[in-house]
Parts: structure tokens; C-alpha cells; sequence
């Protein structure tokens, strides 16, 4: 379950602030599914980012199940993301120093409630079903963008999270593998009851998705 209420985050530009998401409501109940729309700069990375409690809002009130993220502790935010949040990252975020099998693997560490045959056994599943399996042993370097793209989804899902926040997950792939990713996303959230927020600018991807929210560009600056 998501819930906000007067959502505003401002990144400093200067001697002025830029207003880069102002969502004054929004409801996600436990296990929706959700794709977030809107054009390049309308907040969508800052949305998840600040629902993933790695931005402070600046103003504000959101709740994740039963954590109230805008008076968490960063101890508690840390804890909490490591348990309960799969993150695709845009720009994936993969260690370069680790082989694709590792960075799979680190997804589910901190989780902390897996042992090592478990997390090989999903490790394994997950590169199966995305057509990996065949690069684990490879770094990131050694990856094209879409195989690393999946293999930044594998880490996501790894843990079982009970939220997914996937920013723009299809950008890299091609429409084969788009697919294989929503369909993996919808099925992962559907049997755990997670719930599933993405971005995308993707036509086929937002049709496919029948609870949409759309952010308006705001680009204020307040002094
Ligand atoms: N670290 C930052 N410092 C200052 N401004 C930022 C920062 N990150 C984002 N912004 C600004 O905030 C606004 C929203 O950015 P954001 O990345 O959330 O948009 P987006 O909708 O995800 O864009 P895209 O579709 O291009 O990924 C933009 O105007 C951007 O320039």
C-alpha cells in the first residue's frame, strides 16, 4: 500500500529551487499495479525515488505499508529498503567489479532471510526465464545495455520485495524482451502482492497497464 498526501520535492539550482514533483494525492492499494506517464522531466525518477525513501521529500506525507517514510530515520530507511523494495534503476546501477551473478546475488543480501542455496536456486530461476543464464559469469562491461538491463530486473526481483519500483525497466530492450520483462514484473507483483509502480514513455507498455498515473512537467523555480 502507497499513500501521499501534498508530495513535494525541490532540488536546489542555485540561488533558487527547481519544483521537480508536486503530487498532491495518491493511493496505491497493496498489489495494484501501476505505470507512471509523463514527459522527460516531469518527475517520474524523483517520484520513485522519494517512494523508495532514497530522496527526503521536502514537504509532505507518504506511507508504505506500514512504514511513514517522511519520518523514518535513514537507520530505518536503509533496513527497510533492504527487506521490502526492488529498485530498477534507469540507469541500472550495477557493479562493474562484480560478475553478473553477484550483482544478481547482492539484491537479496541485505533481504538478510535467505540462505545461499536459496538465493542460488532464484538466482538461477530468474536468469532462466530472462535468457541470461549463459552471461552470469560476465561483468557488466561485458553486457550490452538490454542484457544489462535484465540483469539489473534479476536483482530487483531476487528478494521477493513486497514493493517493485521500476524506472523506465523496457528502455533498453528490444520489443521481444520488453515483453518478457512486463509480463515477468505483472507476474512477480500478482503472486507475491506486491505492488508495481513503473515509468515508461512507451505506448505499448502504458496500454498494457490499466492504472495509470500522469505527472504535468512543472519547472517552477521559487526563489
Ligand atoms: N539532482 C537534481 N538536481 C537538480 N534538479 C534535478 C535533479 N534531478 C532531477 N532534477 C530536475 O527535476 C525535474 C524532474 O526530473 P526527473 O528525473 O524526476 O524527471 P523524469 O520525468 O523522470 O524525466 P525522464 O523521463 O527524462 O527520465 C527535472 O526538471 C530535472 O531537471
Amino acid at each position: 500500500m502507497i499513500h501521499i498526501e501534498n508530495l513535494i520535492h525541490q532540488f536546489p539550482d542555485g540561488e533558487t529551487t527547481v519544483t521537480a514533483l508536486e503530487l498532491p494525492n495518491f493511493s496505491a492499494p497493496t498489489g495494484s499495479q501501476w505505470c507512471i506517464t509523463g514527459v522527460s522531466g516531469s518527475g517520474k525518477s524523483t517520484l520513485l525515488q522519494c517512494i523508495a525513501g532514497l530522496l527526503q521529500p521536502t514537504k509532505g506525507r507518504l506511507q508504505v505499508n506500514e512504514l511513514l517514510l517522511n519520518e523514518a530515520t535513514s537507520k530505518e530507511l536503509d533496513v527497510w529498503r533492504g527487506n521490502d523494495v526492488g529498485y530498477i534503476f534507469q540507469d541500472f546501477n550495477l557493479l562493474n567489479f562484480l560478475t553478473a551473478e553477484d550483482n544478481i546475488l547482492s539484491g537479496a543480501f541485505f533481504a538478510n532471510r535467505f540462505t545461499h542455496k536459496e538465493m542460488v536456486q532464484e538466482m538461477n530461476e530468474l536468469t532462466t526465464k530472462m535468457g541470461i543464464a549463459h552471461l552470469r559469469h560476465k561483468k557488466p562491461t561485458q553486457l550490452s545495455k538490454g542484457e544489462q538491463q535484465r540483469v539489473a530486473i534479476a536483482r530487483a526481483l531476487i528478494k521477493k520485495p513486497r514493493l517493485l519500483l521500476a524506472d523506465e525497466p523496457t528502455a533498453s530492450l528490444d520489443e521481444a524482451n520488453s515483453q518478457l520483462v512486463i509480463d515477468l514484473l505483472k507476474q512477480y507483483s500478482e503472486s507475491l502482492q506486491a505492488t508495481l509502480l513503473i515509468t515508461s514513455h512507451e505506448e505499448t507498455v502504458i496500454r498494457q497497464f490499466s492504472n495509470r498515473l500522469h505527472l504535468m512537467k512543472r519547472g517552477t523555480h521559487d526563489s
